[in-house]
């Protein structure tokens, strides 16, 4: 058993530190339905941290409680060792915590650094005011937060389209595109919202070495929620397992795959 406090180096040599974030007993209902049951799980410093489950088990609410947009009923969000007060979104992204969605939120019109600049909205701090009086501050700003946006391009390689409006693009990019604009907040926790959904196998596995290259260069911690299991499992540090509003899993994903509850409610198949 791991101390919470404490931090560990893998198997494979990746730095994971301690608990950062714990959910802790989080029921979720809308009316009659129970979405979240009593769930807790807690993420670490560091680390790439899945929560998969079959359609309706209740992920993207169990993501939506993180980012703020949901509240739960019952339970409590621990953020560096505190009780998390009940915040707004924009709270919660001021906090250090950056998502992307399921449906690409992105202005199509505007082009990708544009986009990517709309990212950085938190770290503006001259406002309108400050711009009319300090011109110079602002616009020292502004090269500062644009040198950041273009440097998250370069990082992404998506420099050969950073003029271009987004609503060209393809769909994998634009999945791309809207990684750079969450980056740009320089985010300690990045919530992705099934990053691969509806991806071709190439596209996934770029939008994998993206996300293992953030991890590793900028030390983000991660969570996603996704369907494609083979993804998950070779992506994550560890994985919470979820099935009708329950956690029927946790652990590192050997752990998961033969957690003989996982196998029967989600896999269906035993894996030898
Ligand atoms: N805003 C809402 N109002 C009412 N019920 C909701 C709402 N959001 C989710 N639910 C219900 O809560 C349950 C969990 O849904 P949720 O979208 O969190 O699951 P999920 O695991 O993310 O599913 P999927 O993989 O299909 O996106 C479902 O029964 C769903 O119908």
């Amino acid at each position: 058993m791991l101390d919470a406090a404490e931090g560990h180096v893998t198997a494979d040599g990746r730095q994971i530190g301690p608990v950062v974030m714990e959910m802790r007993n989080i029921t979720l209902r809308f009316g009659g339905v129970e979405a979240i049951k009593n769930i807790s799980f807690d993420v670490r410093e560091g680390e790439i941290r899945a929560i998969i489950g079959p359609n309706g088990a209740g992920k993207s609410s169990m993501l939506n409680v993180i980012s703020g947009f949901y509240h739960p009923q019952e339970g409590e969000v621990l953020y560096r060792g505190a009780k998390r007060p009940s915040m707004k979104p924009f709270q919660v992204a001021r906090q250090g915590i950056a998502r992307t969605f399921q449906n690409i939120a992105l202005f199509e019109g505007m082009s990708v650094l544009d986009n990517v600049m709309t990212g950085r909205l938190n770290h503006m701090k001259t406002g309108l005011f400050g711009q009319a009086f300090w011109w110079g501050r602002a616009e020292a700003e502004e090269v500062a937060n644009r040198q950041k946006a273009e440097e998250i391009i370069d990082f992404l390689e998506i420099q050969a389209i950073r003029k271009t409006p987004v609503g060209r693009l393809p769909y994998g990019l634009k999945k791309r595109v809207e990684l750079a604009r969450a980056l740009a907040a320089e985010p300690q926790i990045l919530l992705l919202d099934e990053p691969m959904a509806g991806m071709n196998v190439e596209e996934k596995e770029d939008m994998s070495r993206f996300i293992l290259d953030v991890n590793d260069e900028f030390g983000t911690t991660i969570v996603l929620i996704e369907h494609d299991m083979g993804v998950v499992m070779d992506l994550s540090d560890r994985v919470v397992v979820m099935d009708y509003g329950k956690k029927i899993g946790d652990g590192t994903p050997d752990e998961v795959r033969n957690n003989q509850e996982v196998i029967d409610a989600y896999l269906g198949v035993a894996h030898d």
